[in-house]
């Protein structure tokens, strides 16, 4: 199919010499201030409130610039609309002294209960009301950090995302969000992407090598032509198809290619249960007097995890724990692709061709534990990942979240490494978007007064609520500790120690896991490595912890997600709303499966053998290389 192909005026340059995405971000740093400033001339609804925080430095703090630049309503549109909510506030406390004195004597039952309805009805109008005074917009400044940090000096982020079933939450969805978030244009050493399984599924496993061969090609093409979304399905999915560069006929080439090469990763993701089910009657049928109809994996072993034909160990709530590393950690130099060449046809000799680091788990599941559902499951991961990556940063995708802008991964880093308000950040929310969403959203499926008028009026507060997907947290602020501002210098462990369950390996792990600038050090997973991780995962760890509770995700709840985030800024730690609407926009885009999830919100290998990189397995062999950096913040002791 012939691709309609338009060019970005101010597209990034991805093709630096060294082959790294770095003048991708000088490019974008250089339109930046501009488009700030032309976005600030147009917009007749904000005005800046931070004019004097942005020209100089922040005293006391290293000389940090700030890094993200704070918008408020303009005077002329909030204060009448402050006028009019007093004016409601008069009218209806009015109505509520005339209701008391003209009380109903003939039906005194019927008037008490209209006036608890009226007197509840106005309370919760009250409290919608009162974030409305002073909404708050930030905009992450993504120059500023590229200043201030560049690409070495970024922190280290662990990338959740959670998936249950292949059928109820579409395979397809789940392989695009990890492809978008293993293309996206962050330093490939400093990010590690895991996915959590609770359905414990072959094929999902099997689906995770098959992303982890196609991105082999994927991520590089993406990084050579800075294409975006990095979604492919959406990629291919869109009308007119953008990209960076001036080899219009190379990129023709090159995006034939790698669309033949998706259509045929979508049909081998799509046979995967028929391929496993036809591979393992094999087996079956070849193994007599086993007994046993089990499923099998590629290598000739037999699957860990849910069975097709469930038996006992190997069934949905009852199976064994699995933690697969299907790419190992990168190195931390970059790795320059080879020419095109008869097998090759891509030339991808200017672009970095590795891949970060990726992760396949399934926890233990046994009958008689509440298993918590998707809390559940990201406890188990932010203890696994503790161990495995540790870092200072978490963020949690729901399986049918990708990542719609390459650079979205820098943006809450301006807000958490900010030098004012930063550490007391405990996590940054982004909106959430829709897909496939009727066009002139007449049921308003977008929910746009929530995600761009409750969010920001919270924004001006202690900070947005977090919406279970889309979320930067600090993993400190996870593991239950207060904010810097409400404690003491050093975090105390000493007598915490049983909150956190009994793994030795794991309590050491988080004074690392506190340093904000920390990046990720790969470890060797090796048979010790591997039991701990398998204790981490068990159904019984959590017993008698404080997991559920003041550790981790909240326990017992449908909605984990908001009362997560009350806990946190119970103790003090403030949030964030990242919500910019600039062109150099970092957000994220939820999609809905077509047929149910519009109107909701928020819901939006064997080692892999093709890899470019050295792979790993719980098991087997891993990636040892070191690069970090870590000066401490905070301590422990
Ligand atoms: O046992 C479970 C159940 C769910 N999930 C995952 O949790 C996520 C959200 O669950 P889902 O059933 O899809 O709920 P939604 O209503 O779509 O999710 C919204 O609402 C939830 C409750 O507020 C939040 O946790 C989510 O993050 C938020 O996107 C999905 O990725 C699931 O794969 C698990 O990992 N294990
Ligand atoms: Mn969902």
């Amino acid at each position: 199919m012939a691709a309609a192909v338009t060019r970005r005026a101010n597209a990034l340059r991805v093709e630096a010499p060294d082959g790294n995405a770095e003048s991708g971000r000088a490019s974008l740093a250089a339109d930046s201030p501009a488009a700030k400033r032309a976005a600030d001339a147009k917009d007749d609804v904000w005005v800046a409130a931070d004019e004097g925080d942005t020209s100089g430095a922040i005293a006391g703090d290293g000389n940090r610039p700030p890094l993200f630049r704070t918008f408020k309503v303009k005077g002329s549109i909030l204060h009448p609309y402050r006028f009019m909510i007093l004016v409601r506030l008069v009218a209806i406390v009015a109505f509520f002294a005339w209701r008391v004195k003209h009380k109903n004597h003939d039906g005194v039952w019927l008037w008490a209960t209209s006036m608890v309805a009226d007197v509840w009805f106005g309370f919760s109008w009250l409290l919608n009301q009162l974030p409305k005074l002073n909404p708050v917009k930030r905009v992450p400044d993504l120059a500023a950090l590229a200043d201030h940090s560049g690409d070495a000096n970024l922190p280290g982020i662990d990338i959740f995302v959670t998936t249950v079933d292949p059928v109820d939450e579409p395979l397809l969805y789940t392989v695009n969000t990890i492809l978008s978030i293993l293309a996206t244009d962050y330093p490939v050493d400093k990010y590690a992407c895991y996915l959590s399984d609770d359905g414990g599924t072959l094929v999902h496993y099997e689906a995770m090598i098959e992303v982890a061969n196609f991105a082999v090609l994927w991520v590089p093409f993406c990084r050579k032509y800075c294409v975006e979304p990095r979604s492919p399905e959406n990629y291919f999915g869109m009308k007119t198809q953008q990209y960076a560069g001036s080899m219009a006929g190379e990129f023709m080439r090159d995006h034939r290619r790698v669309r033949r090469e998706y259509d045929e990763f979508k049909v081998r993701v799509d046979s995967l249960s028929t391929t496993i089910r036809q591979r393992s009657d094999a087996y079956n049928s070849s193994k007599k007097g086993d007994g046993v109809r089990a499923t099998w994996m590629a290598d000739g072993t037999q699957w860990p995890g849910t069975w097709i034909e469930q038996v006992d160990n190997h069934r949905r709530g009852q199976h064994a724990g699995i933690v697969q590393v299907i790419l190992g950690h990168p190195s931390c130099k970059p790795q320059l692709g080879s020419p095109a060449s008869a097998d090759n046809p891509l030339d991808f000799s200017n672009v970095d061709t590795r891949l970060p680091m990726l992760v396949y788990m399934s926890r233990e599941k046994r009958p008689g534990y509440n298993h918590q559902k998707k809390a559940g499951a990201m406890n188990v991961m932010l203890r696994v990942s503790a161990l495995l990556s540790n870092a200072p940063f978490v963020v949690n995708f729901d399986g049918d979240h990708y990542i719609n802008n390459s650079q979205a991964l820098h943006a809450p880093m301006c807000f958490m490494l900010d030098p004012r308000d930063g550490q007391n950040t405990a996590f940054v929310q982004f909106p959430q978007r829709f897909d496939d969403v009727d066009p002139t959203d007449r049921y308003a499926n977008h929910n746009r007064v929530f995600f761009d008028g409750t969010m920001l009026s919270l924004n001006g507060l202690q900070g947005p609520s977090y919406l279970g997907t889309g979320t930067m947290f600090r993993r400190v602020a996870l593991y239950g500790m207060e904010p810097p501002r409400y404690r003491a210098e050093n975090i105390k462990l000493a007598g915490k120690v049983n909150e956190f369950g009994s793994s030795t390996s794991f309590i050491n792990s988080m004074p690392d896991g506190a340093i904000q600038e920390r990046s990720i050090t790969p470890v060797l997973v090796d048979e010790a490595l591997s039991n701990d991780l398998a204790t981490l995962m068990t159904c019984a760890y959590e017993d008698g912890s404080s997991w559920g509770r003041d550790v981790g995700w909240v326990y017992n709840i449908a909605t984990e997600d908001v009362v997560t985030g009350f806990r946190m800024h119970r103790q003090g730690w403030r949030s964030m709303y990242c919500s910019t609407l600039s062109s150099a926009s970092p957000t994220s885009t939820c999609r809905p499966t077509r047929s149910s999830r519009c109107s909701s919100w928020p819901t939006t290998s064997s080692p892999s053998s093709g890899s470019s990189q050295s792979s790993s397995t719980s098991r087997g062999r891993s990636a040892r290389t070191s690069c970090t950096s870590s000066p401490s913040y905070p301590s422990f002791t």
